[in-house]
């Protein structure tokens, strides 16, 4: 099969990972979850105790990001969902990280979730999927996640957590979360996964198919 690159953007809690799984075990390509990638960095500012808007610190923890540091258990707390996000806003931070991202799918193509995949990242990708969903299914779905995982959270705060995030990724000046230009958009509000994969693989197929 062809080595292709599908870049997919969203909202926090919209399905990115969910369907770039899918995608990348349907088609047999390595996925990056690059969420995680800032995850990790505003997990290592609080871990040394600092602020994760303190750009010498972040930045020094991008760029001293090891492979290993991605599977670590404690990526997914709402202390880190908010560091994630500060830590993101900062430019050299994003530039620490741009190479690993580009590196990552250059043997054997890749899925790649996150922000600003289809249009910074690799705005040549042959596939870009905007993945959205309402805000009260977002954070319908992350509050079940969560509670699964038996954390004392109550909906209105997730809920308000989420509002909070995807505006700031929105609204910064550094790589803002916004659809490319020649993604396409899919709306998971009333699409359960398999009709969203369904939909996301036509347009690889699609891709697949031009010469
Ligand atoms: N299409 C869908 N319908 C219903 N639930 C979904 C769908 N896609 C994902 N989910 C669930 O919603 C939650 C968030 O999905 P996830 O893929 O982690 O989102 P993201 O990567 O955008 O943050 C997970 O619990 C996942 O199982
Ligand atoms: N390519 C990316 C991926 C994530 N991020 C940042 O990292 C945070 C966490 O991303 P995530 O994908 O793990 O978040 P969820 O959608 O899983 O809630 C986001 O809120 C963004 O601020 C980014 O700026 N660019």
């Amino acid at each position: 099969m062809k080595h292709i690159v599908i870049a997919i953007d969203g909202p926090a809690a919209s399905g990115k990972g969910t369907l770039a799984r899918r995608l990348a075990e349907a088609f047999n390509l390595p996925y990056l979850d690059t969420g995680l990638l800032y995850r990790v960095v505003g997990r290592r500012v609080l871990d040394h105790g600092g602020d994760p808007s303190d750009v010498a610190l972040a930045s020094e923890q991008a760029r001293g990001l090891g492979r290993l540091d991605l599977e670590r258990g404690d990526l997914r707390t709402p202390e880190v969902d908010r560091a994630a996000s500060a830590v993101a806003s900062i430019p050299a931070v994003r530039a620490a990280l741009l190479d690993f991202q580009r590196s990552f799918a250059l043997h054997a193509g890749a899925v790649l979730d996150g922000r600003d995949i289809g249009t910074i990242v690799f705005p040549e990708a042959d596939v870009k999927l905007y993945i959205t969903a309402s805000l009260t299914v977002r954070a319908a779905r992350r509050f079940a996640e969560r509670r699964a995982l038996g954390a004392e959270v109550t909906l209105e705060a997730v809920q308000a957590d989420l509002a909070a995030r995807d505006e700031a990724d929105r609204t910064r000046a550094a790589a803002p979360l916004r659809p490319a230009e020649d993604a396409h958009r899919i709306d998971t509000s009333a699409l359960d996964a398999n009709h969203a994969f369904a939909a996301a693989a036509d347009w690889v197929n699609r891709a697949l198919a031009k010469p």
